[in-house]
């Protein structure tokens, strides 16, 4: 099946003083996949995906988004193109409703369509909230919410941008078990819309969900290939165990 490519990097680099924290990294990601980004704790995933999102500026390198040079491209506009990013830390309004903070995410969508009315803010709002299983919170301040329920916010909060590529990071962080199998079956179902890149933890949720794994280390791509092929790659269990 012939695939387009969604995102592709090309020697992207950013330094912090003298570290390295993103080396020279060559990448690229197909429309609809579910790409998983694992690496021990410093790699520089962070920052990787921050760069892709424009949070951050690199220090070399460029990234292309559907065939165009976003490098120089403002965060904003990032957005508005269809790169949507939820933050490692909770980055809702805790003081808005669970609606109204969704219903910001849409009307930042929407202004990607001119004339875009109330209602149909509205109706995207609660879309994205039916999708993640929060549609009877609607009322809730979303301060009040429990850290899993407030993870899933920020999951409709991304999807009501109607992104083509989510970037989640670490979305599983602090949910229970029961939560991580609901969270697993939301990421196919929202990889049917979009290109999914996920920055991951828990390993079985990594195997389970991703079609390919780029692993870094040292900010640089130690390895890439099916869940199977990583599994059984020396380097990569070397860097685990950090001997590598
Ligand atoms: N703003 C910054 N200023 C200085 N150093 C930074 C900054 N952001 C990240 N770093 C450093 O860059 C390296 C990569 O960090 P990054 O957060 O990208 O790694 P990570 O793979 O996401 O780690 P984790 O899994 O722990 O979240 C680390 O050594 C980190 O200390």
């Amino acid at each position: 099946m012939a695939s387009v490519t969604l995102l592709r990097t090309k020697g992207l680099s950013r330094q912090f003083g003298g570290l390295k924290a993103v080396n020279d990294v060559n990448f690229a990601i197909r429309e609809g996949e579910i790409r998983a980004l694992i690496g021990p704790n410093g790699a520089g995933k962070t920052t990787f995906v921050s760069l892709l999102s424009g949070r951050i500026a690199p220090s070399a390198g460029s990234i292309e988004f559907l065939g165009n040079d976003i490098t120089a491209r403002p965060a904003h506009k990032r957005v508005r193109d269809g790169i949507a990013y939820t933050f490692q830390i909770t980055s809702i309004y805790p003081m808005l409703s669970v609606f109204d903070n969704v219903a910001l995410s849409a009307q930042s969508a929407l202004q990607r369509s001119p004339g875009a009315k109330p209602a149909v803010i509205a109706a995207k709002a609660k879309e994205a909230l039916e999708h993640v299983g929060l549609s009877d919170r609607l009322r809730d301040r979303a301060g009040t919410m429990s850290y899993g329920h407030q993870r899933l916010l920020e999951v409709a909060m991304g999807l009501a941008l109607e992104p083509k590529l989510l970037i989640l990071d670490e979305p599983t962080q602090g949910l229970s078990d029961g939560e991580i199998e609901n969270f697993c079956r939301l990421v196919k179902e929202i990889s049917r819309s979009a290109t999914v890149l996920l920055i991951e933890h828990n390993m079985p949720v990594v195997m389970k969900l991703a079609d390919t794994i780029t692993v870094l280390n040292h900010g640089e791509i130690l390895a890439e290939g099916s869940p199977e092929n990583i599994r059984a790659n020396a380097a990569v269990q070397a860097a685990y165990l950090g001997t590598g």
